[in-house]
C-alpha cells in the first residue's frame, strides 16, 4: 500500500444529475506475482458520461493501462466496483472494443475488410451481410475505402491504427478503450490521426476512454482528463479540456492548461522523492 495519500485535489464536474456511462469507483487493481503484490492503481474513483472523450494521464507506470483493463474485464478490482450502464464489469464483452498501441492487431491472414467483419460475426452480435455493410462504412469513414482488400502487411502504421478503429467501431461498443494508440508512430502520422478522430468523434459522438502519458495529446483530444500521480496511481485532479483542439493550440488558455498539470505531475514526482529521502 502507498505510504502517502494523494487525494484528488481539483475536480472540474459535469453537469449534476447526469447518469455516467462507466462508473469506477474507488478502484484498486493489484498483479500478484510469484514473489509480490504490484498495486498499480489505488482507490482510484472517476465516471465517463456518454459522449465523452475521456482520458487517463499519468507518468509511466502509473497503472494508466491497467485501468484500462479493468474496464475491460480482463482485471477485477481487488478492492471497489466498475459498472457499465449500471451493470458491474466481470469479463470481457463486445460492448468495450480495445485499440492497442501495437501496429500488429489485425489477423494477419485476413483481409482488412474480412478483420473488421470478423468480430461482430463471431461475436454474435450481427449477421454477415450487416456486418459487411457496418464493415465498409467504417473504413470508409477512417478512409480506408481502397484498401478493404488488402492484408495488414500492406498497410503503413497509421492505417494499421485506422483498420483497428474501424474494427473497434463497427462494433458499436458502448466504449472505445484507446490504450495509447498513436505513440508507436511519427509525429506527423500522429497529428494526422488525432485529427482525424477528433473528425470522427464529431460526426458520430462515441464515447472513448484513451490512455496517454503526453500532455498535448491528452489536452488535444480529451474533453475531460483524470490526472493521476505516480505509482500506484491516484487520482490527483479531474479537468475540464473541451474547448482545445490542433486549431487553439498556441493560445494561452492552453498552454496555460497543459502547465497547470505539467505542474501537477512534477509536484508528485517531487513529493514522492522527498517522501522517498524522508524515510
Ligand atoms: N503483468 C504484470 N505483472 C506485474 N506487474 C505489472 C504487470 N503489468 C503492469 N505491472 C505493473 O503495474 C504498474 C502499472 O503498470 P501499467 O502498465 O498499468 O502503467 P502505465 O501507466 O500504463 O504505464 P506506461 O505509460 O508505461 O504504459 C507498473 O508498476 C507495472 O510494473
Amino acid at each position: 500500500m502507498p505510504t502517502a495519500t494523494i487525494n484528488r485535489t481539483e475536480t472540474e464536474s459535469v453537469a449534476p444529475g447526469a447518469t455516467p456511462l462507466l462508473d469506477v469507483k474507488g478502484v484498486t487493481l493489484q498483479y500478484k506475482t510469484k514473489k509480490q503484490i504490484v498495486t498499480a492503481s489505488y482507490q482510484v474513483d472517476f465516471q465517463v458520461f456518454p459522449g465523452d472523450r475521456f482520458v487517463l494521464l499519468g507518468p509511466s507506470g502509473c497503472g494508466k493501462s491497467t485501468l484500462l483493463k479493468g474496464v475491460g474485464g480482463f482485471m477485477s478490482p481487488v478492492e471497489g466496483e466498475i459498472n457499465l450502464n449500471g451493470k458491474p464489469v466481470h469479463a470481457p464483452g463486445p460492448d468495450r472494443m480495445m485499440v492497442f498501441q501495437e501496429f500488429e492487431q489485425l489477423l494477419p491472414w485476413k483481409t482488412v475488410l474480412e478483420n473488421v467483419v470478423f468480430p461482430m460475426v463471431t461475436s454474435g452480435k450481427y449477421a454477415r451481410a450487416e456486418a459487411v455493410d457496418r464493415a465498409k462504412r467504417y473504413l470508409e469513414k477512417v478512409n480506408l475505402t481502397k484498401f478493404f482488400d488488402a492484408y495488414p502487411h500492406q498497410l503503413s502504421g497509421g492505417m494499421k491504427q485506422r483498420a483497428s478503429i474501424a474494427r473497434g467501431m463497427a462494433m458499436g461498443p458502448a466504449i472505445l478503450l484507446m490504450d495509447e494508440p498513436f505513440a508507436a508512430l511519427d509525429a506527423l502520422t500522429r497529428l494526422k490521426m488525432q485529427e482525424e478522430l477528433l473528425e470522427l468523434w464529431e460526426e458520430l459522438r462515441f464515447t472513448v476512454l484513451f490512455v496517454t502519458h503526453s500532455i498535448q495529446e491528452a489536452v488535444i483530444i480529451g474533453s475531460r482528463i483524470l490526472v493521476l500521480s505516480p505509482h500506484p496511481g491516484q487520482v490527483r485532479a479531474e479537468l475540464n479540456a473541451q474547448q482545445f483542439n490542433h486549431a487553439n493550440q498556441d493560445c494561452a488558455e492552453f498552454h496555460a492548461l497543459q502547465q497547470r498539470i505539467h505542474d501537477m505531475l512534477f509536484a508528485e514526482r517531487i513529493d514522492a522523492m522527498g517522501q522517498h529521502h524522508g524515510e
